[in-house]
């Protein structure tokens, strides 16, 4: 589908639980023709910014981070002020306007107060659209623990189910359209025309409704595991094996990156959805890829996952400075 020249450009909410494919879908759209005069606002909760690191890997495009918060409930002013800066900053280069500013928001956000959030850029005219992902071999299990997940569901003009190589799609499917029988759904197994799908899919409903619960989660504990000097690469693997084995399924997410000790210059990627690992990606070793992983875990404290291995030659901390989701109403 061709865009008129002179479309507004939209601001796209790019919503989703916490692993439920947001970066993998941006990264495929940044791939595509049709991505040219995209800017990109990363909101990772904590202070390892792996999803800046992987969407910067595709080349180079106006990306901005919103870091150590959740834009949902901390960042709202940042928000607009990042926004702003970017129009700006592309306007003193003499660059073309933006078709799209995507926002990809931390796993547990709510897009009602994002979306209110973005009074002061009206005069910009932006058209606002709310996209989110859905994985559809988790959609049931987040429903049952997470209002989040109804939360971005019910906002979403757009939803993108994403894992359908390992699931049939049929049960999501449904309940999403429980959730939001208004939505466009796109049920896309190529990555590529999935991702055309999510973010070139015509306007739905004009901008999505704010919903209204609040969002505290006291079951969420986001911790940060670190290895010693001492620690050897099968330590690392021993200790990501023990804490799948151990957390079951109160394991939601595990990203950062590892240091394989024997490769200087490299770092690795560890991507792991509940208790699901992807590939390990390896990656240039730099300041954007420090050794570090973010655990999320669901009704499982810091002193217990320490007391898992306690001999093991790792550090493990709450992520400081970090607030994951909304404690505060809206
Ligand atoms: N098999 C399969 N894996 C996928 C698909 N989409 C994403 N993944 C994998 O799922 C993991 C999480 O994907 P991400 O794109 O990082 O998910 P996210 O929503 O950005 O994660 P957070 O930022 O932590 O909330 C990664 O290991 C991806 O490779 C898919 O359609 N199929």
């Amino acid at each position: 589908m061709r865009e008129a020249e002179d479309a507004p450009a939209e601001f796209i909410l790019l919503a989703g639980f916490l692993g439920s494919g947001k970066t993998t879908l941006l990264t495929e759209w940044l791939r595509l023709p049709e991505a040219a005069d995209t800017a990109v606002i990363v909101n990772e909760a904590g202070q390892i910014d792996v999803d800046g690191a992987v969407i910067a890997a595709e080349g180079t495009l106006p990306l901005a981070l919103l870091s150590n918060g959740c834009v949902c409930c901390s960042l709202t002013n940042d928000l607009v002020f990042t926004v702003e800066n970017l129009l700006r900053q592309r306007q003193e280069a003499g660059g073309a306007p933006f078709r799209r500013i995507i926002l990809e928001c931390s796993g547990l956000s709510r897009p009602g107060p994002i979306l209110r959030s973005l009074g002061p850029l009206a005069p910009h005219g932006l058209r606002v659209r709310v996209v989110a992902t859905c994985d559809a071999a988790q959609a049931a299990e987040r429903a049952a623990h997470f209002e989040e997940f109804a939360a971005q569901i019910a906002a979403a003009d757009t939803v993108v189910f994403t894992k359908l190589d390992q699931t049939p799609p049929e049960a999501a499917l449904a309940l999403v359209e429980s959730i939001n029988p208004l939505a466009t759904t796109v049920l896309e197994a190529d990555c590529a025309r999935r991702a055309l799908a999510a973010f070139t899919a015509p306007p739905g409903r004009p901008s999505a409704l704010p919903e209204g619960e609040a969002g505290a989660h006291p079951r969420v504990s986001v911790l940060l595991a670190r290895f010693t000097s001492e620690a050897s690469w099968e330590d690392r693997m021993d200790w990501l094996e023990n804490l799948a084995a151990f957390a079951g399924d109160r394991l939601l997410r595990v990203k950062g990156f590892l240091h394989p000790p024997e490769q200087p210059g490299l770092a690795v990627l560890v991507q792991g959805v509940g208790t699901l690992f992807s590939p390990m990606v390896p990656m240039p070793r730099g300041p954007r890829t420090p050794e570090a992983l973010v655990v999320i875990l669901r009704d499982l404290e810091l002193e217990a996952v320490r007391q898992m291995t306690p001999d093991a030659p790792a550090w493990i901390s709450r992520l400081s400075g970090n607030r994951l989701h909304c404690a505060g109403t809206d």
